[in-house]
């Protein structure tokens, strides 16, 4: 049986389109969803396997990417959004109706300051980027998973060009290495 990952890649990754200019989000609530426009396309889309990104039923990993937190307005029934966890460097908005995390601004002085990490997957429109690694793999297990599955689990995602990793990738750990280093002033 094939692994899977999640219901948007478990069919192959499908390629983003270069003339989307963003969409709306819309939660999994029938009745008043909350709905998030997103202005410009998405940036740094990954497959996430940690425990506190959103993630559908059943889904093993979550599909997460970031847009500047001036791109990100709610439009619609922003009452029912709750932050799971105050303490957590995302704020991670989600419905309190259907639980689906709408949009997540780091606020804390971080690299990751002024970004927001939303779930693409909810946008109403297609064409948004499309996933390009995997992080925290092995936290997977943290939810459940087998650690015997870990190899099978590694192997699909490479097999759908998902370059598996157990932290972010290596591009925004350098990233995140070099906004610390400058806030030290070990670089200039
Ligand atoms: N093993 C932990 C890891 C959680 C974690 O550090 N998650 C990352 C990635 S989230 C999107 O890529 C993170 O940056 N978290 C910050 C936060 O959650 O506020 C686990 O699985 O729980
Ligand atoms: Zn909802
Ligand atoms: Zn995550």
């Amino acid at each position: 049986m094939t692994v899977s990952i999640h219901p948007a890649v478990d069919g192959g990754v499908k390629k983003g389109s270069d003339s989307f200019a963003g969409g709306t989000l819309v939660c999994a609530c029938q009745d008043r969803p909350v709905k998030v426009a997103i202005k410009g396309q998405i940036a740094y889309n990954h497959a996430c396997g940690c425990t506190k990104c959103w993630k559908p039923t059943g889904a093993t990993f979550s599909v997460v990417a970031v847009a500047p937190v001036g791109n990100v307005t709610v439009l619609e029934n922003g009452d029912k959004l709750k932050v799971v966890d105050p303490s957590a460097l995302i704020q991670r908005y989600a419905c309190i109706g259907c639980g689906v995390h709408m949009h997540g601004p780091v606020e804390r002085e971080h690299a990751f300051q002024g970004l927001s990490f939303v779930h693409p997957e909810r946008f109403q429109e297609e064409g948004w980027a499309e996933p390009g690694f995997a992080a925290f793999v092995s936290s997977i297990i943290e939810s459940g998973t087998d650690p015997s599955e870990m190899d099978g689990v590694r192997g699909r995602l490479k097999e759908l060009g998902l370059e598996p990793y157990d932290c972010l990738s290596p591009g925004l750990m350098d990233y995140m290495a070099t906004w610390v280093a400058k806030k030290n002033g070990v670089l200039k």
